[in-house]
């Protein structure tokens, strides 16, 4: 029996349908108590022949068999309905602590233990806390009770049983720490095995274009024979211990009966008393070793739980303000920043103005800090060193939610989910009316093929084979960041796919608006009010393009090199 005192904690929220299910629990053994003592009594009637006595009690044994079929009914019930509040509730608090994370946090750990902690995890747990924590209740009362009683029929045997279930509730726990030992090792073999799967999954264009299916199939295979031998590892102890209680339970119910016969003139009902109360007594404990193999893939996903749960945000959410100014300034001031864990700092003293309206474009080679600017400015992490501000405020005194719907962002890889086209665009405002929609989708000039798909703006993505080209994606995009209709605008690569149509949605988004665009390719930055070169971290020139070109430095040389390379 294994009860953990971090799972205690989190069942805070779930105590109120853990407590029906261990309520109905006691009712239910009360039901088998009842009936056994009704048939011990019918047992006892009929060895002394009163035959009236043996079918009354008999009658009386069926109707609690009959309350006891309904008993379990709404027990059912009320352990699915709990299990389902319990998943749900876990759930919902670890994808707020995710998010709450950012995605700072899913650069540290790997996408698939995550997910398989929030799924697989969260799927254990509901066994644990709907099945097995109840049970525990009903474990340690329906024993107390029945051997209390029992002293009061036959003391020798009660003393027997006392020590029986105290064996068969201790003595398996010598077992407990292997046993969670050996359970996270095979959750960490889980967790391995999925994510990589996973990866698999996701990389599957990349394999095959290198011809790697093979090496990584190879690969996984001896992932799944990891798992394989540490479950049979933890499969050992654990049947040693099951094996172990059963044979306690066993002994326990022989020696209790056979004090009770032994015991001087013993009477027939003393003796079926014994017999049925001792069966009873060791039922609770049979279901609790069941319930505990349900729960005990949760028990082992605590680790990962716990990891997430306890994991610091890399920013706190301490700030006030809620409502962003319109058309800001953005200032970094002196701005120095590594990466958790890294050697070298990823930007240093960067100090740049993008005033008000203005569109600044940051380039530089690869590794030169661009895409960090952008994760500072979003505050998915704070400066070491030196500050952001908006307008004159630090980006920390906003609240995170307000920050990021004062910042709109259109990034290259633009994700869309399952789900209609109306329902990815409500993703950047769940209140938008199909007007809303309509006319932010004009805007981003994706109207037109949106219409065109087989059920418009009600078409479900990836399903008949309804896919978008990266261009459509980015349209989408851009309606979405024009429905969230933020001052700031962040165009991180956003400029890659875009063809005419997106070059002039990109055009009505930035009006009017302070954007800040992220740029690997030269020629998409020529209209920028202002060109910034980023290089190892620091800012080396500033100017707009043509003035760039003539200086001759950093940025001439790029775009010379850059045009070589076309
Ligand atoms: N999560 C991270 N942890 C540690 N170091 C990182 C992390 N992300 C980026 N870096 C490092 O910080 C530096 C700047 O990276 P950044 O991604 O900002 O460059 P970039 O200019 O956007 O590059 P690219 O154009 O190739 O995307 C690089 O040296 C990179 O290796």
């Amino acid at each position: 029996m294994i009860v953990h005192r971090r799972l205690l904690q989190l069942s805070g929220a779930v105590r109120a349908p853990m407590a029906a299910c261990a309520g109905l629990g006691l009712a239910v053994s009360a039901a088998h108590v009842g009936q056994a003592l009704l048939l011990a009594g019918a047992l006892a009637a009929l060895a002394r022949g009163d035959h009236d006595t043996t079918v009354t009690l008999l009658a009386w044994a069926f109707a609690v068999i009959a309350g006891r079929a309904a008993l379990l009914w709404v027990r059912e019930t009320a352990t699915v309905r709990a299990g389902a509040l319990i998943r749900a509730r876990l759930r919902d608090r670890l994808i707020e602590r995710l998010g709450l994370l950012g995605p700072a946090h899913l650069t540290e750990a790997r996408t698939g233990s995550v997910q398989t902690t929030v799924v697989d995890g969260v799927e254990g747990l509901d066994a644990y806390f709907s099945r097995y924590l109840p049970q525990v209740v009903v474990t340690f009362c329906v024993p107390v009770a029945l051997v209390g009683w029992l002293f009061t029929v036959n003391a020798a045997a009660a003393t027997v049983l006392a020590a029986a279930v105290i064996g068969v509730l201790v003595i398996p726990r010598l077992w407990d720490v292997t046993l969670l030992r050996r359970g996270r090792t095979r959750w960490t073999a889980f967790a391995d095995l999925a994510s990589d799967y996973l990866e698999a999954v996701q990389g599957v264009a990349t394999l095959r274009a290198f011809g790697a299916s093979g090496r990584l199939g190879a690969g996984l295979a001896a992932r799944a024979h990891d798992l394989y031998t540490t479950t049979m590892r933890q499969l050992r102890v654990s049947l040693i211990e099951t094996g172990v209680s059963a044979f306690l339970v066993q002994a326990g119910t022989v020696a209790a009966v056979l004090v009770a016969v032994s015991a001087t003139s013993p009477d027939a009902w003393s003796v079926f008393a014994v017999l049925m109360t001792t069966t009873e007594c060791f039922r609770p404990v049979r279901q609790l070793s069941e319930y505990w193999h349900a729960g005990y893939l949760g028990i082992t996903a605590v680790g990962g739980l716990e990891d997430l749960l306890s994991a610091e945000p890399a920013v706190t959410d301490t700030g006030t303000r809620t409502t962003f100014p319109d058309r800001p300034e953005i200032v970094f001031d002196r701005v120095t920043f590594t990466y958790p864990g890294a050697s070298a700092e990823a930007v240093h003293e960067v100090t740049l103005t993008i005033r008000a309206g203005e569109t600044v474009a940051l380039i530089g080679p690869s590794g030169a800090g661009k895409s960090t600017v952008a994760a500072l400015l979003q505050r998915h992490y704070d400066p070491g060193s030196g500050n952001i501000t908006i307008d004159g405020s630090l980006l920390a005194d906003f609240t995170l939610s307000g920050l990021r719907a004062g910042i709109a962002v259109v990034a290259q890889d633009t994700y869309l989910f399952h789900g209609t086209i109306a329902d990815n665009l409500r993703l950047a405002r769940p209140d938008a009316s199909d007007a809303d929609l309509e006319r932010a989708a004009r805007d981003a000039d994706a109207h037109g093929f949106i219409s065109g798909l087989p059920d418009g703006y009600a078409t479900v993505l990836g399903e008949r084979g309804t896919t978008l080209s990266g261009g459509q994606r980015q349209r989408v995009a851009i309606a979405r960041a024009l429905l969230v209709d933020a001052p700031v605008l962040l165009l991180d690569e956003a400029t890659s796919h875009v063809d005419v149509h997106g070059e002039r949605a990109l055009a009505r988004l930035k009006k009017g608006r302070t954007c800040l665009l992220i740029a690997h390719r030269l020629s998409t930055v020529r209209d920028a009010d202002r060109i910034v070169v980023l290089e190892q971290g620091r800012i080396t020139e500033t100017g707009d393009h043509d003035a760039l070109t003539t200086a001759g430095g950093s940025y001439h040389r790029l775009l010379a090199l850059q045009e070589t390379r076309a």
